[in-house]
C-alpha cells in the first residue's frame, strides 16, 4: 500500500541553536481534536512536497516561513506517523506573519526543552519530537 504524504514544519524561533518550537492543536476531525502536531498537511498528487508545505503554513498559520534542513526520519527518508501516512518534516523559520490558528487548529504553543512534554502529542509524531529535543537548546 502507498501511504499518502503529509508535509510538515518543526517551526522553531531560530535556525541556528534553537530555543523553542511551535507546535499546534487540531480542533478536528473528532477523533484527533485535543492533539498537538506539526502543522501542515497532505501534499496534493503532483504538487512538490515543499510547495505544499508552504501551502499548508499560509493556509493554516497564516505565515511565510524560510525553510530549514529536513528532518530526516528512519522510515525509507520519512516518519510513519499512522499506517496510511508518511510524514516529512521541515525546520522554518517565520518570516511573514504572525501565526495564528486559523483552521484546523484552536491552539498554538511555542514550546520549549523544558515544557515539550506538556502537550498531548499525536502518536505518531511522539518519536520525532524525541529527537527534536535533543535539538532543543535548554533554558
Ligand atoms: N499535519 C499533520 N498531520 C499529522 C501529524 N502527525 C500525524 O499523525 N498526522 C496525521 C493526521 C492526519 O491523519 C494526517 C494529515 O492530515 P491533515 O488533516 O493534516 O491533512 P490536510 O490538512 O491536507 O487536510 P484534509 O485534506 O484531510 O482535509 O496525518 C502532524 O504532525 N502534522
Amino acid at each position: 500500500m502507498t501511504r499518502r504524504l503529509v508535509v510538515a514544519a518543526a517551526i522553531v524561533d531560530a535556525t541556528e541553536r534553537p530555543r523553542r518550537l511551535l507546535a499546534a492543536r487540531r480542533s478536528q476531525p473528532a477523533e484527533l481534536a485535543g492533539r498537538w502536531e506539526f502543522p501542515g498537511g497532505k501534499a496534493e498528487p503532483g504538487e512538490h512536497p515543499v510547495d505544499a508545505l508552504h501551502r499548508e503554513l499560509h493556509e493554516e498559520l497564516g505565515v511565510g516561513v524560510d525553510l530549514g534542513d529536513e528532518v530526516v526520519g528512519p522510515d525509507d527518508g520519512g516518519w510513519f506517523i499512522t499506517d496510511r501516512h508518511v510524514l516529512r518534516l521541515w525546520f522554518a523559520r517565520v518570516v511573514s506573519g504572525a501565526p495564528e490558528p486559523l483552521v484546523e487548529h484552536d491552539e498554538l504553543r511555542w514550546l520549549d526543552a523544558g515544557s515539550l512534554w506538556d502537550v498531548h502529542w499525536l502518536d505518531g509524531d511522539v518519536r520525532i519530537v524525541e529527537e527534536l529535543a535533543q535539538t532543543l537548546r535548554p533554558r
